[in-house]
């Protein structure tokens, strides 16, 4: 490391002069200025430069997980940059309750001047929902379309561009298939696994069937609950009907990613898996807290707005309401565990097995 040749003074360093002259009330340019816009552009400037850093660390992490094969000092770092991701988002929550002391009618003193300005024109906050994974395709009707159509044609342009390059899924997805947990020859282990689980399905019917304090009807619907499991856990072992539910939305992740990743939910314990298992655990806990977010904003947006329309143009709280359901990352890693099963059943692993798997982290 250099040493410095220029005294490094607070002030210059952190830019206050443009960090400090850049918040201008819109309410100031008709009248007097109405109190709390000062907080509402504050807390909108600290969003936007957590959202920088946060895409920071998805800029780090993206070309490590791209890498054949990942080695473990690299995966830690990785780790530890998406437990970063994780914590920026507690603060981002957290924020919500300082706005919150804004009552709806001091907002309605500034809101209409915002028109048709609003939170879907936040390029760093989409930037980071399609690099996390979330592509139009997967998008509700009014955020496929709508939403683009309430920006510039430069940052238009850029979205859609993003939306070609390969994300975080789509790296987690290969970096998973790339685990040879299909091809472990003589060792039978999915076929045990497999055997365990279908126990463990039965066991659950009989517990419906038994169970006097269920009416008929209510018996009914919870046994058509556990067929739907069940062609899910029979679709995993087969390639045509995993297909088949993938077109379907059921899946997103591939059949070799969704059993890779289950391998390493089950083996979790195993030395060589620990990173693997905390980056699958991160990017839960990443998605989780997206979500957090999402109903807190919304539920925000009812103490503001009631059900008043969005100036962005959208039907405000029930559309936020729905992106709050729909818009997930990783909705596999979550749906993964309906499949775990106690670790006293699970067959053992095989040293040739152990090896092949530390071969191909
Ligand atoms: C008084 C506070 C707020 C209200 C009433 C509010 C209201 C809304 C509404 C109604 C929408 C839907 C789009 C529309 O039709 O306008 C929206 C979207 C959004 N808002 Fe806010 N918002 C508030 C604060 C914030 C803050 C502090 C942020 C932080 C950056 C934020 C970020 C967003 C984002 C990212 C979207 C797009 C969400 C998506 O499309 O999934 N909002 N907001
Ligand atoms: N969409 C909000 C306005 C709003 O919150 C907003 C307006 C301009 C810039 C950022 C905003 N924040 C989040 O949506 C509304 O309908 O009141």
């Amino acid at each position: 490391m250099q040493k410095n040749v220029k005294p490094c003074y607070y002030a210059d360093y952190l830019q206050l002069d443009k960090l400090l002259d850049a918040q201008h009330p819109e309410s100031t340019k008709y009248g007097a200025e109405a109190h709390d816009e000062t907080l509402f552009i504050i807390v909108h400037q600290a969003y936007e430069l957590w959202f920088k850093q946060v895409l920071h660390e998805i800029h780090a992490i993206l070309p490590v997980l791209s890498q054949d094969p990942v080695n473990e000092d690299q995966l830690s770092t990785v780790n530890l940059r998406i437990e970063r991701i994780h914590r920026i988002q507690e603060v981002l929550v957290d924020q919500i309750d300082i706005l919150e002391t804004m009552t709806p009618l001091d907002f309605l003193d500034f809101r209409d001047y915002l028109i048709p300005a609003s939170g879907f024109q936040s390029i760093q906050f989409k930037e980071i929902e399609i690099l996390l994974g979330l592509k139009s395709e997967f998008r509700i009707n009014f955020d496929k379309k709508s939403f683009y159509n309430r920006l510039n044609e430069k940052d238009r342009n850029y979205l859609l561009n993003l939306e070609e390059q390969p994300s975080l899924f789509d790296a987690v997805e290969h970096w998973l298939e790339r685990m040879p947990f299909l091809e472990f020859g003589d060792f039978k282990f999915w076929q045990m696994y497999k055997d365990a689980v279908e126990d463990m399905l039965k066991h659950d019917e009989q517990v419906i069937k038994d169970a006097d304090y269920l009416t008929d009807a209510e018996k009914t619907f919870q046994l058509n609950d556990l067929s739907n499991t069940r062609s899910n856990f029979d679709a995993l072992f087969d390639k045509d009907k995993y297909q088949e539910l993938k077109q379907q939305g059921r899946f997103r992740l591939s059949q070799e990613a969704t059993l890779s990743a289950l391998f390493i939910n089950l083996y979790r314990e195993q030395p060589m898996l620990n990173s693997p298992f905390r980056l699958l655990q991160g990017l839960i806990d990443i998605d989780e807290k997206f979500t957090t977010w999402r109903y807190r904003h919304t539920t925000m947006v009812h103490r503001m707005l009631g059900t008043k329309i969005g100036t962005g143009g959208s039907s405000g709280h029930d559309y936020l309401k729905q992106t709050t359901q729909n818009n997930r990352f990783f909705r596999d890693l979550f749906n993964l565990t309906t499949f775990l099963i106690p670790r006293s059943s699970l067959p053992e692993l095989p040293p040739e097995v152990i090896k092949a798997v530390n071969f191909h982290l």
